[in-house]
């Protein structure tokens, strides 16, 4: 095969790793301890796939000071983690998939809203890292998603034309900045319904990685 250049961007949760369930359930007890109520509703509009300063502000009705942003963070996240660990797997059908592409050298970036200590838990955890030319992460950005900034610093790093990037996501807020980024996206219905992605603007929707090539998604890209 001879693939045009093309780059695919993958966000994490909810991609690399069918793990909302355990990231609902670390927020509604993280809400619990703090004196507060949560319910999935308002996590799956307000909180999914966004970095942790809004989901903060979110929850706590104020942005915190850096400070009680780390401490905070850190106090969900390792909730979410203990919650997560025996359960800890990549989405059915990733692994072959990104053999295939690395076997087609097509340049593969991880864009999350997730703090630090979650990517070696995940990336690491799963030993994943060394598929990924370039991790972007919820540190190196000014703005989370739904702004394309965290799309459109991966695709600079892997020295990549936005229209040539290919975005992974679950989310509505990813879905939403791979698009303002002028990126392709591919919708993993694994948080949302098929239904509910039916209308988000990604080109194809699928429930996970299996069976999926690189040829099929060279095909969403424009002809060069
Ligand atoms: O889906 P992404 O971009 O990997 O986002 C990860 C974030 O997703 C949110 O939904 C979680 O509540 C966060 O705790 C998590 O860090």
């Amino acid at each position: 095969m001879n693939l045009p250049p093309f780059a695919a961007l993958f966000d994490m949760d909810g991609v690399l790793v069918d793990n909302t369930d355990f990231h609902i359930n670390a927020w509604i007890q993280f809400a619990h301890h703090n004196g507060l109520t949560l319910t999935r509703e308002q996590y799956v509009e307000h909180i999914n796939g966004h970095v942790s300063a809004d989901s903060m502000a979110y929850v706590f009705g104020h942005p915190l000071s850096p400070a009680e942003l780390a401490t905070r963070t850190e106090e969900k996240e390792q909730i979410y983690r203990d919650l997560y660990l025996p359960h800890r797997q990549p989405l059915t059908g990733l692994m072959d998939f990104l053999d295939a592409m690395r076997a087609e050298g097509i340049p593969m970036a991880v864009g999350t809203s997730a703090p630090v200590s979650n990517l070696g838990f995940t990336l690491d955890g799963l030993a994943l890292r060394p598929y990924f030319a370039t991790v972007v992460d919820a540190s190196m950005v000014t703005h989370g998603k739904p702004d394309p900034e965290i799309y459109l610093k991966a695709a600079e790093r892997l020295n990549m034309a936005p229209a040539r990037c290919v975005v992974f996501e679950d989310a509505f807020a990813g879905i939403e900045a791979g698009l303002r980024a002028g990126m392709v996206v591919v919708a993993l219905a694994t948080t949302h319904t098929r239904a509910e992605l039916a209308t988000s603007g990604a080109a194809l929707i699928l429930d996970n990685f299996s069976g999926l090539t690189p040829a099929s998604i060279q095909q969403l890209l424009p002809a060069e």
